[in-house]
């Protein structure tokens, strides 16, 4: 990767006995988006943190902008963004006094004004913080991360707490610092939020990645799915990449071509005269691949069946 901005290195992070991030190594590239996807405890926020400058690693490196975020931290600070899972504000302070109170702590701040449009709280300006929803605060926390217009973005669980409009316009707004060059990680449970929003995703279990790609390339880990009602007992067909279960009237194949498959059950359909009931076929989402590995590693991560994923 040619211009690495954000890079964790063989990190180790523990807390007393017990060691909440075993080994963890990522580049992300000048204006990629990287989110950290995994169970709760898996280690996201510890990784993350560890990035802001707010954990020690216990072992190993992790680097922004090619500097040390503790030992460099006046450096790169101004450079970076950060919204933390639980933000902290000074409840009796208006919106708009919250956001002129950290615009004379930013160098090159945008506009108050600015700020309350882009998170959409211009009508919220004179409401004290504590009276906002959850969603609300989460927007505020939102503009003070990017009102320095920063180079680097953090932003830990953005949309927790917001409803599908705020959520989606949460995106707009990440992906148009994206689109400005914004070199940006951030972890998410809402797996749709990663697939619409990621170039990379990287999904943590037990303190360690057990899976990393585009989007795609990890959804195509598993295969793809086609699903139909069928009268128990029915002769199907054998699909050349498909691997057949029934269950009850439920069939099920799972393939790695879906298109290839699915052109052949069709034939044999029409040919046969055989009604498909609640026809389906879908490749799998990056929610299947999700649950799959949690399903299949332990606490620590490790694989309880078949090989270790990469
Ligand atoms: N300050 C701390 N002291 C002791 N244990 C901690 C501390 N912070 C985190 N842990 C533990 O480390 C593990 C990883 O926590 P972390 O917050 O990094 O996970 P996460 O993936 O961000 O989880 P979530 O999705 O729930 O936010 C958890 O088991 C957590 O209980």
């Amino acid at each position: 990767m040619e211009d690495v901005v954000i890079e964790v290195n063989q990190l180790r992070r523990s807390y007393g006995e017990f060691e909440a991030v075993r080994g963890v190594s990522l580049a992300i590239g000048r204006g990629e988006l990287f989110a950290l996807l995994g169970t709760n405890g898996a280690g996201k926020t510890t990784t993350i943190e560890a990035l802001e400058g707010l954990q020690r690693p216990t072992s190993g490196e992790v680097r922004v902008l090619g500097l040390d975020p503790i030992a460099d931290r006046s450096a790169v600070r101004p450079r970076t963004g950060v919204m933390l899972q639980h933000g902290g504000f000074t409840g009796a302070l208006t919106v708009r006094e919250t956001i002129e109170s950290w615009r004379a702590l930013t160098v090159r701040p945008r506009a108050t004004r600015d700020m309350l449009e882009t998170v959409e709280l211009a009508d919220r300006a004179d409401v004290a913080v504590e009276q906002l929803s959850g969603g609300e605060g989460r927007r505020l926390e939102l503009a003070l991360a990017v009102m320095g217009r920063p180079e680097v973005l953090f932003l830990d669980e953005p949309t927790t707490g917001m409803d599908p409009a705020s959520r989606r316009r949460t995106w707009d707004v990440i992906r148009e610092l994206q689109a400005g060059g914004t070199t940006i990680l951030l972890t998410t449970h809402y797996l749709e939020e990663a697939e619409v929003l990621a170039d990379r995703v990287a999904i943590m279990q037990g303190g360690h990645i057990v899976s990393r790609g585009t989007p795609e390339e990890v959804v195509h880990t598993l295969p793809a799915r086609i699903t139909f009602r069928s009268p128990e007992g029915s002769d199907l067909p054998d699909l050349p990449h498909g691997t057949l279960s029934v269950d009850g009237d439920r069939v099920a194949y799972e393939t790695r071509d879906l298109q290839g498959d699915l052109s052949q059950l069709l034939d044999w359909a029409t040919a046969t005269g055989v009604r498909l009931y609640g026809l389906s076929a879908r490749p799998a989402t990056l929610e299947d691949v999700f649950l799959d590995i949690a399903g299949e590693h332990d606490n620590a991560g490790h694989r309880l069946e078949r090989e270790e994923v990469r």
